[in-house]
């Protein structure tokens, strides 16, 4: 016997990547890139002055470092059939500068940003940052990827999981 509740899971099972002509949508992968500057300082707050230098070496540094990030952020989605877009890049590109370039670009991260005032400005902590910024602005579930640069050789990448 089938209740209401499973008639609209059904429902959403079958609507859900089907185009109007009961076709399946493609689904692809986009991407926009964008470069920001800068500094910060490796300190947790949660580890006195020897561990942490122990840990972080040169990066706990109290004058900082900086870097040039390159930030990748990857939609995964349907292809909309009447746009031909999973979601216009434009778009995406308003929401990376207004929820992370303009908080990030040439700022201190550790100072300038309150997030950070207590969480270890890691590029694992600042991808984590940005996903939960930019989860709030785009619709659907879209937002696949975060990938965090800090230098040429590393890298943090977030697809939202938890364990
Ligand atoms: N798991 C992480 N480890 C480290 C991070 C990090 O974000 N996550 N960050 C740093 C420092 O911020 C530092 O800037 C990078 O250190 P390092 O790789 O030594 O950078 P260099 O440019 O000096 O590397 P070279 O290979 O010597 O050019 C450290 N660890
Ligand atoms: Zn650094």
């Amino acid at each position: 016997m089938l209740f209401n509740r499973d008639l609209i899971i059904i429902v959403l099972r079958v609507n859900k990547g089907e185009m109007s002509d009961g076709k399946r949508s493609p689904v692809v992968y986009i991407q926009r890139t964008e470069t920001f500057s800068a500094c910060h300082r490796l300190h947790s707050s949660a580890l006195d002055a020897d561990e942490n230098r122990r840990i972080f070496g040169k990066c706990n540094n109290p004058n900082g470092h900086g870097h040039n990030y390159r930030l990748e952020v990857t939609l995964r989605g349907p292809v909309d059939a009447s746009t031909g877009m999973v979601m216009n890049l434009v778009d995406l590109k308003n929401h990376m500068e207004g929820a992370v370039l303009s908080v990030l670009d040439h700022k201190n991260i550790d100072k300038d940003v309150p997030y950070f005032k207590d969480t270890v400005s890691t590029a694992e902590n600042i991808a984590i940052f940005i996903w939960d910024r930019l989860e709030e602005l785009i619709p659907d579930g879209l937002l696949y990827e975060v990938k965090l640069h800090e230098t040429d050789k590393n890298v943090a990448i977030y697809r939202g999981e938890k364990e």
